[in-house]
């Protein structure tokens, strides 16, 4: 039974001090639920906001790292000392990463395999853009994705690896993809992390949805059999919102 993520990525929203101010008030209306509740603030929130959390199921996680623990990177995050502070999950990949900061495929699996290295969790993201998607290439381009964030690493490490689909065209736009269709690609992912890992490893591993995810439609999402949860990005930043997806929203 995997067991539900929700992650909200924050993105360069809040301060330090809004990040604390968040997590006391989510605290104090933290709701019963069955998912795990990770919040990734911007880097320089993370210490501030671990410390709110202490005590609590609330997890912070970073939204970045570099794949080198040291060195001639300036401006970078090292895996090493997000370790260090026990962040247990980073995101990889994001396509405003791959967008804006040139990432790579290449990247995307040198931080994925530093990040296992060290012992926390990379959620990696995958994502088609319009065109990509109105070519009928979508699936191809994520499969390719996924195998290049995925290559050379154990099936072990693999099972560990959480996956993000979060379509371009749908990230911040209000435009969601139909449950159907984002229950489609990611069963296409869990096939393709089948051929990569095998059995155990696709069913193991968990893959999340992203894209304009609010409380009015996480409920239909999360109902899909492959979808084990959702990257959110807006609707994460407030409690009340944020709250209403971990107990699968509302109407
Ligand atoms: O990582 C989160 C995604 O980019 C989704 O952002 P959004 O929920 O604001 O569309």
């Amino acid at each position: 039974m995997r067991q539900p993520l929700i992650a909200g990525n924050w993105k360069m929203n809040k301060t330090p001090e809004e990040g604390v101010a968040f997590i006391n008030e989510l605290k104090e209306n933290f709701p019963k639920t069955d998912a795990e509740a990770v919040i990734t603030p911007t880097a320089l929130a993370i210490t501030a906001m671990q410390e709110a959390a202490k005590g609590t199921d609330i997890k912070i996680g970073a939204q970045n790292a570099h794949f080198e623990d040291a060195g001639a990177f300036t401006g970078e995050i090292s895996p090493q000392s997000l370790a260090s502070i026990e962040v247990p999950y980073v995101i990889v990949g994001h396509s405003e990463r791959r967008d804006i900061f040139h990432e790579t495929d290449e990247d995307v699996n040198k931080k994925t395999k530093a990040i296992l290295d060290h012992g926390m969790t990379p959620i990696i993201c995958v994502g088609e853009s319009l065109e990509t998607r109105e070519a009928g290439k979508d699936q191809e381009w994520v499969a390719g994705q996924v195998k290049a964030a995925l290559a050379n690493l154990s099936d072990e490490e693999v099972s560990k690896t959480v996956i993000a689909y979060e379509p371009v065209w749908a990230i911040g736009t209000g435009k969601t993809a139909s449950a159907d269709d984002a229950e489609t690609m990611i069963a296409h992912i869990r096939e393709v992390v089948f051929e990569v890992a095998g059995q155990e490893a696709s069913d193991a591993v968990r893959i999340l949805y992203g894209g304009s995810v609010k409380p009015a439609n996480v409920a239909e999402l999360l109902a899909k059999d492959n979808i084990d949860g959702a990257l959110v990005g807006g609707a994460s930043l407030e409690v009340d919102s944020y709250t209403a997806l971990l107990t699968g929203g509302v109407a």
